[in-house]
């Protein structure tokens, strides 16, 4: 199953489910022991929990409740507890009596020397930055933060991290992830999910993330009855005579992600030949020969030729994927794909995306892109430190590549020739953009190793890294018997 992210009212709707465990305050007691059991894992890891010293930052509402119960245990577990109340006509009344009757002390500022802070300023409740007085308590902090539900001053659904907002090193969360948790995870550290025994309902127009397990379980592998056609071949139209680079990586991208067989059109044939001889290259569209999937656009160019070939495939039937200056002559001309019926994927960075859709992104990434895909009735790609595909009814699949080294030159042409054999494949166009998205992303991780990289070490990196998922997730091959 994928990984499902909550807006706030998805979540408070799932609590409300609970009937008496919200009302009873069963569901913050769970979630306090939740929370008390992280920072003491914490606290142990480091040296202990007896005598350590934690400080507590409390909000006006239940997020602040839930740190106040957290303290009473971390307290009565010998833990120096301070708790600095920015709304003390406010505080929880519950929370702030059990906290007290621990031994938790209310003080005006965190104490100098604490080894721990937990930030319960605000929680899916919260409205933009952090108020003046909630930062200036974080301003001096350095040791890690233990964000409650979720790192202050973020916008719980659309992700947005304003400029004074909190960079936790863990966040403890309940019962479901909430949006954020992807669109902002650099900024939420290690995320811990807290079972609180509330169940929230699939919506099939929320936002998603795949599993590993599942990327692996979905990736293309030839069967025994296999040749190189059943297994879907793709077509890349890339790069130019002059410009090569992209139709090299793309074409060596989609040889490295599926088995099978990969077709080129454009005028690097031979460059691309000389790079990988299995690729079947041609310079004309009309020799191409038979294909399950077109993936076009890469350092093609933006004339003529570029919207003849463009007009050409989107006018067939088969499932096509456009990025970079294919992208650009469809912002020219959204009409040679509004309405199409077979699958199709646009996969632009921020720049095509205002191209395409009149507009920038903006704060609110979903939505965006959920905007731009149901206008133009096809799915759409959005690159970035997470990656969104959404479909044109809604439903979005995101990916947090985990680092930023896969922001170079190239790395869109990989992704192309990655998500295109996974197109030819069969794979449904925002799974193969999920798909590509995170082996892209592991490729990049995988490559760098903590420097620099090109867009040619992430695709020689594509290969070990499906190999790795498919090892590690159970899709090792049949073994061979000698003797
Ligand atoms: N329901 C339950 O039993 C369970 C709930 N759970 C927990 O409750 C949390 C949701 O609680 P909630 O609804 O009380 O909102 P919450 O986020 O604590 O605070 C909102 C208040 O803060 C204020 N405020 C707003 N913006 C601000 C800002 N930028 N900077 C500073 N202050 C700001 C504003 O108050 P104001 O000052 O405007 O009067 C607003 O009313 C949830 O995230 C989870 O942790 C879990 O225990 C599971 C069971
Ligand atoms: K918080």
């Amino acid at each position: 199953m994928p990984i499902q992210y909550l807006t706030a009212d998805a979540v408070r709707a799932a609590e409300h489910a609970t009937g008496d465990l919200l009302a009873n305050g069963t569901l913050m007691r769970r979630a306090a022991a939740g929370v008390a059991r992280v920072v003491l894992g914490e606290l142990t890891g480091t040296g202990g929990c007896y005598g350590r010293a934690v400080g507590l930052v409390i909000g006006a509402g239940n997020n602040g409740g839930d740190a106040l119960y957290a303290g009473a245990i971390l307290a009565r577990r010998g833990v120096r507890c301070s708790a600095v109340l920015l709304a003390p006509d406010t505080t929880h009344s519950g929370g702030l009596a059990a906290f007290r009757g621990a031994g938790g002390r209310i003080t005006g500022a965190l104490p100098d020397t604490v080894d721990l802070v937990i930030d319960a300023v605000v929680g899916i409740g919260g409205t933009g930055p952090l108020r003046p007085a909630a930062a200036a308590v974080f301003a001096g902090v350095t040791v890690p933060i233990v964000a409650v539900d979720l790192p202050s001053g973020i916008d719980a659904d659309t992700g947005v991290v304003h400029d004074r907002s909190v960079r936790a090193a863990i966040t403890v969360t309940f019962g479901a992830y909430r949006n954020l948790h992807l669109l902002a995870a650099p900024r939420c550290g290690r995320i811990v999910l807290v079972d609180i025994g509330m169940a929230p309902t699939d919506t099939p127009d929320g936002l998603f993330s795949l599993t590993d397990a599942e990327v692996a379980a979905r990736w293309p592998v030839p069967g025994p009855a296999d040749d190189k056609y059943t297994q879907g071949v793709v077509g890349i139209v890339a790069g130019s005579q002059r410009y090569p680079g992209a139709a090299i990586l793309a074409s060596g991208a989609a040889v490295s992600a599926t088995s099978g067989m990969t077709r080129f059109v454009g005028s690097a044939a031979e460059a691309v030949v000389s790079h990988y001889p299995e690729v079947v290259a041609v310079d004309d569209l009309a020799d191409a020969g038979k294909v399950q999937a077109w993936a076009v656009g890469p350092g093609m160019g933006t004339g003529d030729r570029a919207l003849d070939i463009l007009r050409t495939v989107l006018a067939g039937d088969l499932p096509v994927l456009v990025d970079a200056d294919g992208l650009t002559v469809i912002a020219r001309d959204p009409d040679l794909v509004r309405g199409r019926t077979a699958p199709t994927l646009l996969t632009p960075h921020a720049g095509e995306f205002a191209r395409l859709s009149g507009a920038a992104v903006g704060a609110d990434r979903p939505a965006a892109v959920r905007a731009l895909a149901a206008d133009l009735g096809v799915t759409v790609l959005l690159k970035g430190r997470i990656t969104l595909v959404a479909t044109p009814a809604g439903r979005v699949y995101g990916n947090d590549a985990g680092s930023s080294w896969a922001a170079t030159a190239g790395a869109g042409d990989v992704l192309t020739g990655i998500a295109g054999s996974l197109l030819a494949a069969g794979l449904e166009p925002e799974i193969a953009g999920a798909c590509a998205a995170r082996v892209h992303a592991l490729a990049a991780l995988r490559a760098s190793g903590g420097a620099p990289i090109g867009a040619s070490a992430l695709l020689a990196a594509v290969r070990p890294v499906i190999g790795n998922l498919r090892t590690a997730h159970g899709g090792a091959d049949g073994h061979i018997t000698t003797g």
